[in-house]
Protein backbone atom coordinates (compact mmCIF):
# COMPACT_ATOMS: atom_id res chain seq x y z
CA UNK A 1 0.00 0.00 0.00
CA UNK A 2 1.22 3.65 -0.90
CA UNK A 3 1.05 6.35 1.64
CA UNK A 4 -1.93 8.50 1.77
CA UNK A 5 0.34 11.77 2.15
CA UNK A 6 2.90 11.37 -0.34
CA UNK A 7 4.01 15.26 -0.28
CA UNK A 8 4.18 15.69 4.00
CA UNK A 9 7.39 14.07 5.17
CA UNK A 10 6.85 12.66 8.61
CA UNK A 11 8.39 14.28 11.40
CA UNK A 12 9.93 10.57 11.95
CA UNK A 13 11.56 11.00 8.62
CA UNK A 14 12.55 14.45 8.90
CA UNK A 15 13.73 13.34 12.28
CA UNK A 16 16.84 10.98 11.03
CA UNK A 17 17.88 13.59 8.60
CA UNK A 18 18.28 16.51 10.43
CA UNK A 19 18.05 16.49 14.31
CA UNK A 20 20.35 15.29 16.75
CA UNK A 21 18.81 12.57 19.30
CA UNK A 22 16.22 13.45 22.38
CA UNK A 23 16.16 12.34 25.21
CA UNK A 24 13.38 14.86 27.27
CA UNK A 25 10.91 13.88 28.98
CA UNK A 26 8.95 10.86 31.02
CA UNK A 27 7.88 7.62 29.98
CA UNK A 28 3.72 7.65 29.85
CA UNK A 29 2.31 4.35 30.38
CA UNK A 30 -1.34 3.30 29.82
CA UNK A 31 -2.36 -0.29 31.43
CA UNK A 32 -5.75 -2.14 30.34
CA UNK A 33 -7.66 1.52 30.82
CA UNK A 34 -11.09 1.24 30.39
CA UNK A 35 -13.05 4.01 31.03
CA UNK A 36 -17.07 4.85 31.93
CA UNK A 37 -19.45 7.96 32.11
CA UNK A 38 -22.51 6.24 34.10
CA UNK A 39 -23.19 2.95 33.15
CA UNK A 40 -21.88 3.46 29.68
CA UNK A 41 -18.18 2.07 29.08
CA UNK A 42 -16.15 4.35 26.32
CA UNK A 43 -13.26 2.78 26.60
CA UNK A 44 -11.86 -0.70 26.93
CA UNK A 45 -8.43 -1.92 27.09
CA UNK A 46 -6.37 0.70 26.49
CA UNK A 47 -3.27 -0.20 26.70
CA UNK A 48 -0.16 2.39 25.30
CA UNK A 49 3.56 3.55 25.72
CA UNK A 50 3.90 7.11 24.92
CA UNK A 51 7.53 7.36 24.43
CA UNK A 52 9.84 10.18 26.32
CA UNK A 53 10.98 12.28 23.35
CA UNK A 54 8.41 11.33 21.12
CA UNK A 55 5.10 13.18 20.16
CA UNK A 56 2.71 10.62 20.25
CA UNK A 57 -0.88 11.48 18.14
CA UNK A 58 -4.19 10.27 18.88
CA UNK A 59 -6.24 9.47 15.88
CA UNK A 60 -9.57 8.84 15.01
CA UNK A 61 -13.41 9.56 14.34
CA UNK A 62 -15.08 11.83 16.48
CA UNK A 63 -16.67 9.99 19.59
CA UNK A 64 -14.10 6.99 19.58
CA UNK A 65 -12.81 8.66 23.20
CA UNK A 66 -9.14 10.33 22.30
CA UNK A 67 -10.40 13.22 24.48
CA UNK A 68 -11.73 10.80 27.50
CA UNK A 69 -8.02 8.92 27.41
CA UNK A 70 -6.14 12.09 27.51
CA UNK A 71 -7.98 13.67 30.11
CA UNK A 72 -7.28 10.32 32.23
CA UNK A 73 -3.70 11.18 31.36
CA UNK A 74 -3.81 13.72 34.13
CA UNK A 75 -6.68 12.32 36.25
CA UNK A 76 -9.00 14.94 34.30
CA UNK A 77 -11.77 12.36 33.86
CA UNK A 78 -12.60 11.92 37.73
CA UNK A 79 -13.69 15.60 37.66
CA UNK A 80 -17.01 14.29 35.72
CA UNK A 81 -19.19 13.28 38.58
CA UNK A 82 -20.30 10.33 36.31
CA UNK A 83 -17.11 9.09 35.35
CA UNK A 84 -14.79 6.03 36.51
CA UNK A 85 -12.29 4.38 35.27
CA UNK A 86 -10.43 0.87 35.96
CA UNK A 87 -6.59 -0.08 34.86
CA UNK A 88 -3.58 2.03 35.27
CA UNK A 89 -1.39 5.16 34.24
CA UNK A 90 2.32 4.97 35.16
CA UNK A 91 4.34 8.02 34.97
CA UNK A 92 7.83 6.74 34.76
CA UNK A 93 6.53 3.37 36.14
CA UNK A 94 4.55 5.05 39.27
CA UNK A 95 0.79 4.71 39.05
CA UNK A 96 -0.58 8.34 38.90
CA UNK A 97 -3.52 6.98 40.28
CA UNK A 98 -1.85 5.34 43.51
CA UNK A 99 -3.95 6.77 46.52
CA UNK A 100 -1.20 8.22 48.29
CA UNK A 101 -0.75 10.09 45.13
CA UNK A 102 -1.64 13.46 45.06
CA UNK A 103 -3.81 15.17 42.38
CA UNK A 104 -1.70 18.36 42.51
CA UNK A 105 1.57 16.77 41.96
CA UNK A 106 0.52 14.90 38.78
CA UNK A 107 -1.02 17.58 37.05
CA UNK A 108 2.46 19.57 37.84
CA UNK A 109 4.11 16.75 35.94
CA UNK A 110 1.68 16.00 33.16
CA UNK A 111 0.07 19.50 32.16
CA UNK A 112 -2.83 20.22 29.49
CA UNK A 113 -2.85 22.12 26.63
CA UNK A 114 -6.92 22.73 25.12
CA UNK A 115 -8.59 23.49 21.94
CA UNK A 116 -9.59 26.67 22.53
CA UNK A 117 -6.64 29.02 23.86
CA UNK A 118 -8.25 29.93 27.23
CA UNK A 119 -5.27 31.78 28.58
CA UNK A 120 -6.44 34.37 31.81
CA UNK A 121 -7.74 37.59 28.99
CA UNK A 122 -7.25 40.34 31.92
CA UNK A 123 -3.71 38.73 33.47
CA UNK A 124 -0.77 40.49 31.40
CA UNK A 125 1.02 38.45 28.97
CA UNK A 126 3.97 37.83 32.38
CA UNK A 127 0.94 37.08 34.91
CA UNK A 128 -0.23 34.42 32.48
CA UNK A 129 3.02 32.21 32.17
CA UNK A 130 3.65 32.17 35.83
CA UNK A 131 -0.12 31.55 36.55
CA UNK A 132 0.55 27.89 37.29
CA UNK A 133 3.25 28.44 39.70
CA UNK A 134 0.51 29.69 41.77
CA UNK A 135 -1.47 26.84 41.75
CA UNK A 136 1.13 24.55 42.24
CA UNK A 137 2.39 25.71 45.60
CA UNK A 138 5.81 26.88 43.51
CA UNK A 139 7.85 30.09 44.86
CA UNK A 140 9.80 31.82 42.28
CA UNK A 141 11.96 34.83 43.19
CA UNK A 142 11.88 38.32 41.01
CA UNK A 143 14.65 37.64 38.84
CA UNK A 144 14.41 33.60 38.23
CA UNK A 145 10.78 34.71 37.76
CA UNK A 146 11.78 37.20 34.51
CA UNK A 147 14.27 34.64 33.37
CA UNK A 148 11.48 31.89 33.32
CA UNK A 149 9.07 34.29 31.55
CA UNK A 150 11.46 34.89 28.98
CA UNK A 151 12.52 30.52 28.90
CA UNK A 152 8.91 29.84 28.28
CA UNK A 153 7.89 32.03 25.87
CA UNK A 154 10.74 31.52 24.06
CA UNK A 155 10.04 27.78 24.21
CA UNK A 156 6.63 28.10 22.83
CA UNK A 157 7.74 30.43 20.15
CA UNK A 158 6.18 33.85 21.14
CA UNK A 159 9.56 36.21 23.15
CA UNK A 160 10.29 37.70 20.29
CA UNK A 161 6.52 38.44 19.53
CA UNK A 162 5.74 39.97 23.10
CA UNK A 163 8.87 40.81 24.80
CA UNK A 164 8.36 44.89 24.22
CA UNK A 165 4.55 44.35 25.38
CA UNK A 166 4.70 41.76 28.44
CA UNK A 167 2.65 44.42 30.59
CA UNK A 168 -0.36 43.85 28.19
CA UNK A 169 -3.18 41.40 28.43
CA UNK A 170 -3.07 38.02 26.83
CA UNK A 171 -6.76 38.42 25.78
CA UNK A 172 -5.33 41.21 23.50
CA UNK A 173 -3.25 38.57 21.67
CA UNK A 174 -4.24 36.62 18.37
CA UNK A 175 -5.67 33.31 18.80
CA UNK A 176 -2.27 31.50 17.73
CA UNK A 177 -0.19 34.08 20.16
CA UNK A 178 -2.69 33.28 22.71
CA UNK A 179 -2.53 29.05 22.13
CA UNK A 180 1.01 29.65 22.85
CA UNK A 181 1.02 31.77 25.57
CA UNK A 182 -1.42 28.41 27.20
CA UNK A 183 2.11 26.27 25.90
CA UNK A 184 4.05 28.64 27.79
CA UNK A 185 2.26 28.96 31.14
CA UNK A 186 1.79 24.58 30.71
CA UNK A 187 5.79 24.80 30.63
CA UNK A 188 6.20 27.33 33.72
CA UNK A 189 5.83 24.53 35.69
CA UNK A 190 8.06 22.26 33.78
CA UNK A 191 6.31 19.41 33.26
CA UNK A 192 7.69 16.06 32.25
CA UNK A 193 4.52 15.38 29.74
CA UNK A 194 2.50 17.84 28.11
CA UNK A 195 -1.11 17.10 26.35
CA UNK A 196 -3.09 18.55 23.80
CA UNK A 197 -6.28 18.20 22.82
CA UNK A 198 -6.35 19.55 19.04
CA UNK A 199 -4.06 22.80 19.77
CA UNK A 200 -5.02 23.75 16.53
CA UNK A 201 -8.39 23.65 15.81
CA UNK A 202 -9.47 26.89 16.01
CA UNK A 203 -6.42 28.37 14.50
CA UNK A 204 -5.33 29.69 11.13
CA UNK A 205 -3.31 27.79 8.93
CA UNK A 206 -0.07 30.24 9.54
CA UNK A 207 -0.80 29.93 13.40
CA UNK A 208 -1.38 25.96 13.07
CA UNK A 209 2.27 25.84 11.36
CA UNK A 210 4.13 27.68 13.78
CA UNK A 211 2.37 25.58 16.95
CA UNK A 212 3.62 22.67 14.82
CA UNK A 213 6.90 24.39 14.89
CA UNK A 214 6.64 24.69 18.23
CA UNK A 215 5.65 20.84 19.29
CA UNK A 216 8.69 19.91 17.50
CA UNK A 217 10.69 21.74 19.07
CA UNK A 218 9.72 21.15 22.33
CA UNK A 219 9.47 17.39 22.72
CA UNK A 220 12.93 17.20 22.99
CA UNK A 221 12.33 18.43 26.97
CA UNK A 222 8.69 17.00 27.07
CA UNK A 223 6.91 13.93 26.03
CA UNK A 224 3.96 15.33 23.91
CA UNK A 225 0.79 13.87 23.22
CA UNK A 226 -1.99 15.17 21.10
CA UNK A 227 -5.16 14.61 19.60
CA UNK A 228 -5.68 15.65 16.46
CA UNK A 229 -8.45 15.17 13.73
CA UNK A 230 -5.98 16.15 11.02
CA UNK A 231 -4.30 13.52 9.58
CA UNK A 232 -1.24 15.75 7.19
CA UNK A 233 -1.01 17.28 11.24
CA UNK A 234 -0.86 14.00 12.68
CA UNK A 235 1.82 12.86 10.26
CA UNK A 236 3.92 16.21 10.37
CA UNK A 237 4.30 16.44 13.91
CA UNK A 238 4.11 13.02 15.47
CA UNK A 239 6.78 9.79 15.80
CA UNK A 240 4.38 7.69 17.11
CA UNK A 241 0.26 7.07 16.20
CA UNK A 242 -2.30 5.66 17.93
CA UNK A 243 -6.03 4.55 16.13
CA UNK A 244 -8.81 4.50 18.00
CA UNK A 245 -11.62 3.35 16.99
CA UNK A 246 -15.61 3.12 18.63
CA UNK A 247 -17.38 0.57 16.39
CA UNK A 248 -21.83 0.39 16.76
CA UNK A 249 -21.76 1.73 20.18
CA UNK A 250 -18.92 -0.53 21.53
CA UNK A 251 -16.44 1.46 23.66
CA UNK A 252 -13.63 2.96 22.18
CA UNK A 253 -10.63 0.87 21.51
CA UNK A 254 -6.75 0.98 20.01
CA UNK A 255 -7.11 -0.54 16.47
CA UNK A 256 -3.69 -0.20 15.71
CA UNK A 257 -0.37 1.81 17.26
CA UNK A 258 3.09 2.36 16.05
CA UNK A 259 5.50 4.48 14.08
CA UNK A 260 3.43 6.79 12.27
CA UNK A 261 5.52 6.39 9.03
CA UNK A 262 4.35 2.68 9.37
CA UNK A 263 0.29 4.06 10.08
CA UNK A 264 0.14 5.81 7.19
CA UNK A 265 2.24 3.85 5.07
CA UNK A 266 1.96 0.19 5.69
CA UNK A 267 -0.81 0.09 8.21
CA UNK A 268 -1.69 -3.92 9.84
CA UNK A 269 -5.42 -3.19 10.06
CA UNK A 270 -7.94 -2.25 6.66
CA UNK A 271 -9.79 -0.01 9.72
CA UNK A 272 -6.64 2.30 9.65
CA UNK A 273 -5.90 2.48 6.12
CA UNK A 274 -9.33 2.93 5.30
CA UNK A 275 -9.64 6.48 8.05
CA UNK A 276 -5.79 7.52 7.41
CA UNK A 277 -7.03 7.75 3.81
CA UNK A 278 -10.12 9.56 4.44
CA UNK A 279 -12.37 6.68 3.62
CA UNK A 280 -14.56 7.32 7.06
CA UNK A 281 -14.58 9.96 9.89
N1 LIG B 1 -19.00 14.38 30.28
C1 LIG B 1 -19.52 13.35 29.60
N2 LIG B 1 -20.63 12.73 30.03
C2 LIG B 1 -21.15 11.67 29.36
N3 LIG B 1 -20.63 11.17 28.23
C3 LIG B 1 -19.51 11.74 27.76
C4 LIG B 1 -18.90 12.87 28.40
N4 LIG B 1 -17.80 13.22 27.70
C5 LIG B 1 -17.73 12.36 26.65
N5 LIG B 1 -18.76 11.47 26.68
C6 LIG B 1 -19.00 10.39 25.73
O1 LIG B 1 -17.85 9.56 25.69
C7 LIG B 1 -17.58 9.13 24.35
C8 LIG B 1 -16.16 9.53 23.99
O2 LIG B 1 -16.10 10.95 23.90
P1 LIG B 1 -14.73 11.73 23.62
O3 LIG B 1 -15.03 13.18 23.69
O4 LIG B 1 -13.68 11.18 24.49
O5 LIG B 1 -14.43 11.27 22.11
P2 LIG B 1 -13.43 11.91 21.07
O6 LIG B 1 -12.88 10.77 20.28
O7 LIG B 1 -12.47 12.79 21.76
O8 LIG B 1 -14.41 12.77 20.18
P3 LIG B 1 -14.12 14.12 19.35
O9 LIG B 1 -13.08 13.71 18.35
O10 LIG B 1 -15.42 14.45 18.72
O11 LIG B 1 -13.63 15.16 20.31
C9 LIG B 1 -18.64 9.78 23.46
O12 LIG B 1 -19.64 8.83 23.22
C10 LIG B 1 -19.16 10.91 24.30
O13 LIG B 1 -20.50 11.18 24.02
Amino acid sequence: MTSVLPAVPTAAEDETAVLPPVSGGSLLESERVAAWFGSRKVLEDISLRMESGQVTALIGPSGCGKSTFLRILNRMHELVPSASLAGKVLLDGDDIYEPERRITDTRKRIGMVFQKPNPFPAMSISENVTAGLKLTGTRVGGSEKRELIEECLTKAGLWKEVRDRLGQPGGALSGGQQQRLCIARSLAVRPDVLLMDEPCSALDPTSTRRIEETIHELRREVTIVIVTHNMQQAARVSQSCAFFLAEQGTPGVIVEAGPTAQIFSTPEDPRTADYVEGRFG
